[in-house]
């Protein structure tokens, strides 16, 4: 299936680079709203899952027809579908920098996109809003749509809550989660759609950042070859470790994040060891000894302690 999608739509040229973002979020969280102040900042594409949805659902086909039945009940369309849907928008914008909204939406989404696109996101921005916010939105939202009624609205938050969150929670264990802070959700409110913005901005400003310093590495590791060796390790095996049971549609938990990172941790004891041999004084028993071990002695060199 994915070969055929791909020989039938296309597929990028390898090597290019391009940038994937999702945003994930309930129904009526705002990712819409956010999506284009992004571009407006930051020059993406908004691809809105819904939005492609919505047109094929006009066409009056049998495609079309099932499409328009599934949004009214709240359903989740086959991924195939909207993969292909999302590929060819993507070709056909001629952009690198995608914001991919309200997608995806299911574990097999995620596969679809992963066997047909398989460009894996720079991160995945979460909206989160108390589950009463998003219905009054819903309800007031006047865009015409057949799905913003309470029925349907209601299933779409049991479909989110089952169906999104596992996904959600999968790119949270792999590190690629980026959560607004908790702050948003204020205790008397949420924070208006320019509030939620500011947070927002930090994200993609953050992006921008690091693609201008040459991916994940700072400025300092470029210049400097153990920093750089040290950065990538931490970048490969650091684990974020997030204590937090698991969100739900409405109030989210607060969370603490805290990251590991053994190559840091390990040049900290190497450095140590260092400083201790060189203030008390470094005396290698055979200075002919490299010291990863020349081979002739019956003992791995060791320093000695003056
Ligand atoms: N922070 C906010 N505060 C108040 N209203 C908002 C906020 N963000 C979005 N809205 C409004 O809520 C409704 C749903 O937002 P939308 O961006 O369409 O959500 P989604 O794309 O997640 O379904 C819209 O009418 C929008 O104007
Ligand atoms: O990947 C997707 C995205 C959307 N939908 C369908 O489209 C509807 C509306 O999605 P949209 O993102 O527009 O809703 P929002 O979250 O913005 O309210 C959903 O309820 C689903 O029926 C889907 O099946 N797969």
């Amino acid at each position: 299936m994915a070969d055929a999608i791909k020989n039938e739509v296309g597929s990028f040229p390898p090597g290019k680079k391009i940038t994937v973002v999702f945003v994930i979020g309930g129904p009526g969280s705002g990712k819409g709203t956010q999506c284009s102040k992004i571009v407006k900042h930051f020059g993406f594409t908004h691809l809105s899952a819904g939005d492609l949805l919505r047109e094929e659902a006009k066409s009056d086909t049998e495609q079309g027809m099932m499409i328009k039945n599934m949004m009214h009940e709240g359903k989740l369309v086959p991924s195939d579908l909207i993969v292909k849907l999302l590929l060819k928008a993507m070709l056909q914008s001629g952009n690198d920098k995608f914001l991919v909204d309200g997608f995806p939406r299911n574990e097999e989404n995620r596969q679809a996109y992963d066997s047909i696109i398989s460009i894996e996101p720079e991160f995945v921005l979460f909206i989160d809003c108390p589950k009463e916010e998003m219905e009054r939105r819903i309800l007031n939202r006047n865009q015409g749509r057949d799905d913003d009624n309470i029925d349907t609205a209601r299933r779409r938050f049991e479909v989110f809550q089952d169906s999104t969150m596992p996904v959600v929670q999968y790119y949270e264990k792999r590190g690629k989660l980026r959560r607004l802070p908790t702050s948003h959700l204020q205790v008397d409110g949420v924070k208006s759609a320019d509030e939620v913005f500011e947070d927002v901005k930090a994200i993609f400003v953050q992006l921008n950042t690091q693609a201008n310093q040459g991916g994940n590495v700072s400025s300092r590791a470029r210049s400097n070859p153990f920093k750089r060796f040290l950065d990538l390790f931490c970048d490969k095996v650091g684990v974020l470790q997030v204590d937090s049971s698991s969100p739900s549609v409405g109030r989210s938990k607060a969370i603490s994040a805290l990251c590991f990172c053994p190559g840091n941790d390990l040049a900290k004891l190497e450095i140590s060891v260092f400083l201790h041999h060189f203030l008390l004084g470094y005396e290698q028993p055979n200075p002919k000894c490299m010291p990863a071990g020349c081979g002739t002695c019956p003992t791995h060199p060791r320093t000695v302690d003056n």
